[in-house]
């Protein structure tokens, strides 16, 4: 599939857009005309450095308020026009996209469209180019594709084609079948987006909230599915208007879009099935290495300074230490499937404290490869010898995901450990969830990573009021729901104050005997505060001996209509806390509603231990 992105996406110099496209391994890029009147460097040299780094310029975008206008404007249009197609002859461009008037069209009629897209389809073949016609979603009389697709028929030159653009057609809840009705040879550009689903005025929504593919609410594998049975095989090209991006690393978003790319091309494949009538070939599209989501998380790896406190933690919750590592400056701690591997920060690059995730998967080597086909980063660690291999590679926020067998009840790295110090009580069974705190500018990315990486399924987002902003949050999460990662983005206020919504929850069997247990080794669970249960009291009439346990131990509570929810927390240890969840009766959310008063407890205490002079 020819890949392409238009240089709107990025931040940077054109230049700098250049070559974070080169990079991320695109074959082409639109120019957007900002871009290029804002560049020191003429049409030519531009020309040149994307020869120089093996770009095709696929696009000069974009051309406006053309079509449907009076005599004199006409006119004016043509002129502006002319100059424009002079300009991509000097830098090269074939095609130009036109969008649909928005503002000094007189009329709607579709024959004065048609002919006035006719005059510049001829003036268009004097200058050896051609014009793609987008219906903008907000266009004054052409707002669909399907009628701009009639008006190109009605035009009826060789030099006149249509643009099908995502995020006009599928934000407006068009039907993307009639794609199919449109002969390939007059779809002349394709511009691919995603967004998140909102309901808001679409031209706020489209310059301001697109995300690439996969990272949003809109059904792109259907829009790619009945184009490539149109037979098109031109470029694939993302068109993404996103605050975000436009203001963050560009060649970290560049990877995240051909990312974005590669999986949708995968997903296109499956939608089509065996549908395409050989069209598939034609777009050079393939599969990528399939896996099943991960069977469970074989182990979390944190990393922190306050490594003393951490095990004390550890060991109240009732977990085993097996010692350290035989050739690694780590140590294992465990108990049931739950194993936490704890270090210190490497000296130089303080990585997150959840530093790492190992995964059980049916086979590692495919996971890996489906990984690297994604674009992600492998890890290399030194191992000592003997030590089974670590397989892995790096989430767009740095931590790292490693790839184990499944089917293991005890894996084979846990023997190069020690042996566990107890039995522990075995009150906690398994890592439940693990909360990971997202920058703000690696959100999307985030979760496009972990969505195409591992198959993990996107559960609705929620915000969730914090003392220093709203924290946006996003699980994801295996069919079975025993692999569950949830993504917080950080609000731009937590630096100081902020409590960092990192944390690992812990799943038992028994949350209040745990409680009771861990209180009597001296942990001190964070303090909620009364009006919480009286909250809870409330709400779901609880009975009031469970009342007084719940509140003698700071244990939180959660009720719907498929079960019950009981989870406490540990004070935070640097950027890191602990969960312990209990889920009754299949209950499967995660205490949405408990979420603030927990953010504001542990704001409440950061504040409070801050205050108290060393
Ligand atoms: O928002 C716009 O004006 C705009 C411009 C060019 C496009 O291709 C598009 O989809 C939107
Ligand atoms: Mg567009």
């Amino acid at each position: 599939m020819r890949t392409s992105i238009a240089t709107v996406c990025l931040m940077g110099t054109l230049d700098q857009k250049l070559v974070a496209a080169k990079e991320a391994g695109f074959d082409g890029v639109e120019i957007f005309e900002p871009d290029l009147i804002a560049s020191p460097k003429s049409p030519e040299e531009i020309r040149a450095r994307a020869q120089e780094l093996g770009l095709s310029l696929d696009l000069y975008q974009p051309f406006r308020d053309f079509e449907g206008v009076g005599p004199d404007l006409l006119e004016q249009n043509l002129r502006r026009a002319a100059a424009k197609f002079s300009l991509m002859n000097r830098l090269g461009i074939e095609t130009m996209l036109l969008c649909s008037n928005v503002a000094t069209a007189r009329s709607g009629d579709e024959q004065l469209a048609a002919a006035q897209l006719r005059e510049l389809g001829v003036l268009a073949e004097r200058f050896g180019v051609r014009v793609a016609y987008e219906a903008l979603a907000w266009g004054k009389f052409v707002d669909d594709y399907e009628q701009a697709a009639r008006i190109v028929r009605l035009a009826d030159h060789p030099r006149i084609g249509v643009c099908l653009d995502s995020f006009h057609i599928l934000s407006k809840g068009h039907d993307p079948q009639a794609i199919e009705t449109i002969p390939a040879a007059k779809i002349f550009f394709v511009q691919l987006a995603d967004a998140p689903i909102l309901s808001m005025d679409v031209l706020s929504w489209s310059r301001h909230h697109r995300l690439f593919p996969g990272e949003g609410g809109f059904d792109l594998a259907a829009f790619m599915g009945h184009l490539v049975r149109t037979g098109y095989d031109g470029p694939v090209s993302l068109e993404i208007f996103n605050d975000t991006f436009r203001q963050s690393d560009p060649r970290a978003t560049a990877i995240d879009a051909r990312r974005s790319l590669r999986l949708l091309e995968d997903e296109t494949l499956t939608w089509l099935g065996g549908s395409s009538g050989g069209r598939t070939e034609q777009m050079s599209a393939r599969p990528l290495p399939a896996v099943e989501p991960p069977a469970d998380i074989n182990y979390v790896e944190l990393r922190t300074g306050a490594i003393d406190d951490m095990r004390l933690l550890l060991e109240q919750l009732g977990f085993s230490s097996h010692g350290r590592h035989r050739s690694k400056s780590v140590e294992l701690w465990s108990q049931g499937a739950a194993r936490v591997v704890l270090g210190r920060p490497e000296p130089n690059q303080p990585p997150p404290t959840v530093a790492g995730i190992g995964l059980s998967v049916r086979n590692p080597a495919t996971a890996f490869q489906r990984a690297i086909d994604l674009f992600a980063t492998e890890i290399h660690r030194p191992e000592g010898p003997g030590d089974e291999p670590l397989v892995g590679v790096r989430a767009p926020d740095g931590s790292e995901v490693f790839f184990g067998r499944e089917g293991e009840t005890a894996p084979r790295w846990v023997r190069e450990f020690g042996e566990p110090s107890n039995r522990g009580t075995g009150l906690i069974e398994r890592v439940d969830h693990i909360n990971l705190a997202q920058p703000w500018q690696h959100f999307d990315a985030g979760v496009l990573f972990f969505h195409s990486v591992l198959d993990l399924r996107s559960q609705p987002s929620m915000e969730v009021a914090a003392p220093v902003g709203l924290v946006r949050s996003q699980v994801l999460r295996a069919a079975d729901g025993v692999v569950r990662i949830a993504l917080n983005l950080v609000p731009s206020g937590a630096n100081e104050d902020a409590i960092l919504p990192q944390h690992i929850a812990f799943a038992s069997s028994d949350v209040l005997a745990l409680a009771r247990e861990a209180r009597e080794r001296g942990f001190h669970p964070l303090d909620i505060p009364a009006n919480y249960y009286d909250d809870i009291e409330a709400r779901y009439d609880v009975h009031p001996e469970l009342l007084n346990e719940l509140k003698k131990l700071n244990v939180m509570y959660d009720r719907d209509e498929t079960g019950e929810f009981l989870h406490f927390y540990t004070h935070p240890i640097g950027t890191v806390f602990l969960e312990v969840v209990e889920r009754r009766d299949g209950y499967e959310g995660y205490g949405a509603l408990n979420a603030p008063v927990r953010l504001a407890a542990q704001y409440q205490q950061r504040r409070a231990t801050r205050e108290v002079p060393a």
